[in-house]
């Protein structure tokens, strides 16, 4: 339980939009406090629930609209479905404010958004996510990378009802072993699984783009985590990295993907920043 301020004035004002699996973590971290940064407003479809789950962590905070967060807040952390992002993004960019980026998948598209914040001095972060070692690869990118390989395994339910495998009907039900339902770009793959492989994008933007950036999803029933796998080879170094992710209560999305939110808002006030 923890009673949460709402904001004060020498602290960032943080929003949330978006209170699911990410967002709800983030908010009782926020609410517990982090050093330099207040919980200043939240932003939900279903505001009864919302307020509900507010009431019952004892979380204080304002819930508003999505037009108005710009008002309320320096920076919003959009972990929301992705076809809401430009109306997340685009107040808050145009204010020249920051948005912390989740649904990576959905700004791969979407480079006007990039050219907005550029205009108004605005910013987009994209964490890490539920991926690992972005620090090496956007170092490595200061020199020339030639591949970036990337290989998802999920448990089968970590995949259903993407659109890639309705529109082709590619069915993940009851399978005895591992099928490969995918392989392609970065890009490619964001459009056909936006809620699933967020990691891929974010993996692109960090290196060599999401036409150059490969991945192969396979729906895996012998395994029980988001589990990633990424080769780089680049002329400082080549290296491999894995990640098995618990999932969360949303079988998509792994439970380091809020922590990793925590971590990097942690960051932007910390008068010691370790990484990349
Ligand atoms: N970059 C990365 O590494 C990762 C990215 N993701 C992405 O992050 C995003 C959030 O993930 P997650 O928290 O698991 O998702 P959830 O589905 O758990 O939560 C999303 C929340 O958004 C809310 N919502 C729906 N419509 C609106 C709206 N119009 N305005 C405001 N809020 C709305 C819903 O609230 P309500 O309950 O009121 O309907 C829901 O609770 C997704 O796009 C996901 O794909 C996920 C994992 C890793
Ligand atoms: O990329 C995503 O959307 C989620 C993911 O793979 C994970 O949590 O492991």
């Amino acid at each position: 339980m923890s009673a949460a301020g709402v904001s004060n004035l020498q602290s960032k004002r943080v929003a949330i939009a978006g209170l699911g699996e990410i967002g709800r973590t983030v908010a009782n971290k926020l609410a517990q406090g982090l050093p330099g940064l207040s919980l200043a407003a939240i932003t939900t479809r279903d505001q009864a629930k919302a307020r509900a789950w507010l009431d019952r962590e004892g979380i204080v905070c304002p819930l508003v609209a999505l037009d108005d967060l710009p008002d309320h807040a320096d920076l919003v952390v959009e972990c929301a479905p992705a076809d809401i992002l430009d109306q997340i993004c685009r107040p808050m960019l145009t204010a020249g404010k920051q948005v912390m980026v989740l649904s990576a998948s959905a700004l791969l598209p979407r480079p006007d958004l990039v050219d907005l914040a550029r205009a108004h001095g605005g910013q987009i972060i994209v964490p890490t996510g539920a991926l690992i070692g972005f620090d090496a690869v956007s170092a490595a990118a200061e020199g020339t990378i030639s591949s970036v390989q990337m290989v998802t395994r999920k448990p089968p339910n970590g995949l259903a009802g993407a659109p890639y495998l309705v529109a082709n009907r590619i069915s993940v039900e009851g399978l005895t072993s591992a099928l490969c339902v995918f392989k392609g770009s970065a890009r490619d793959a964001a459009a056909a699984f936006p809620a699933n492989v967020n990691v891929v994008a974010a993996l692109s933007l960090a290196g060599i783009g999401p036409d150059r950036t490969t991945i192969e999803i396979w729906a895996d029933p012998a395994v029980t985590r988001n589990c990633h796998q990424i080769r780089v080879e680049a002329d400082s170094a080549s290296f491999t990295m894995s990640i098995e992710n618990v999932p969360s209560e949303n079988p998509r999305t792994g439970r380091i993907t809020a922590l990793s939110v925590i971590a990097a808002l942690r960051k932007l006030t910390s008068p010691l920043q370790v990484g990349t």
